[in-house]
């Protein structure tokens, strides 16, 4: 039984495949937080911006198997030219993505990409695989394509992390966890120069910002 949060089309925000359209696939429940508000003080991640508590968003669910939830996800892709892309995050999409739902996938003839928080070990098959490690929690996934480390985090700061192999290393500011769309932000907006500044002094580090925000999609 695989739960689902939320799935939705839209084009995605982050890193180096940002612009690319996509079906987002956020799965439930985390391993580094509740999602209860009341709990994030004492989470180990603590400026989550995301509600992945139950399966009562647009398009969510349970779903018995990989075949019925990949048929789910091919019916949100348009009937156009373009190599279908379903991007798994949560939520941990690593506590329930597994080798039979990316073979569905693979099968729904789309390719598989993977946001993690990196504690978890990662099922054979994902074609790209983004790695953002939170605090103190300890990062298992020692390869991935990209590397996307929110900035400022005391306990995990970007050189923590330089011996990850990857293709592309990123530093994305972060967000305020709780304001509603098109308030400003202005803790992100101070975050933005930090992160700026980091790139600057460290050019192995690339600036990405969560271009949906920006633009006020999902
Ligand atoms: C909600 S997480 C879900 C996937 C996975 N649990 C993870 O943490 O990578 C999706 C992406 O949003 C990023 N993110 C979460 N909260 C953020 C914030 N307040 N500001 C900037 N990025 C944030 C995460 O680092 C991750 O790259
Ligand atoms: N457009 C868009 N791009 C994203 N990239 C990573 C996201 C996530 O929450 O995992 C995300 C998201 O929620 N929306
Ligand atoms: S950012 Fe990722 S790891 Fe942190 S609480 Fe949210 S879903 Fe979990
Ligand atoms: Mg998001």
């Amino acid at each position: 039984m695989y739960r689902v949060k939320e799935a939705f089309y839209t084009l995605q925000g982050e890193g180096a495949q940002a612009g690319r359209a996509a079906v987002f696939c956020r799965f439930s429940k985390c391993n580094l937080w509740t999602g209860r508000e009341k709990d994030r003080a004492s989470a180990v991640c603590n400026f989550c911006d995301t509600d992945f508590v139950g399966t009562d968003g647009q398009n969510g669910g349970r779903f018995e198997t990989a075949e019925a939830l990949a048929a789910h996800i091919r019916s949100l892709w348009p009937q156009a030219p373009g190599r279908p892309y379903v991007v798994c995050t949560g939520g941990e999409p690593l506590l329930q993505l597994d080798e039979k739902l990316i073979e569905a996938f693979h099968q729904a003839g789309f390719e598989v990409g993977v946001e993690t928080n990196g504690t978890l070990p990662a099922p054979a098959g994902i074609d790209w695989l983004c790695v953002s490690p939170k605090a103190d929690a300890p990062v298992v996934l020692r390869q991935c394509d990209e590397l996307k480390v929110v900035y400022p985090q005391p306990l995990a700061m970007p050189e923590h992390f330089a011996d990850i192999r990857a293709s592309h290393y990123f530093l994305s500011p972060m967000a305020s966890p709780t304001l509603s769309e098109g308030e400003p932000d202005p803790v992100k907006q101070s975050n933005t120069r930090k992160a700026t500044d980091y790139c600057l002094a460290h050019p192995q580090w690339r600036l990405t910002l969560q271009m949906h925000k920006i633009i006020g999609i999902d």
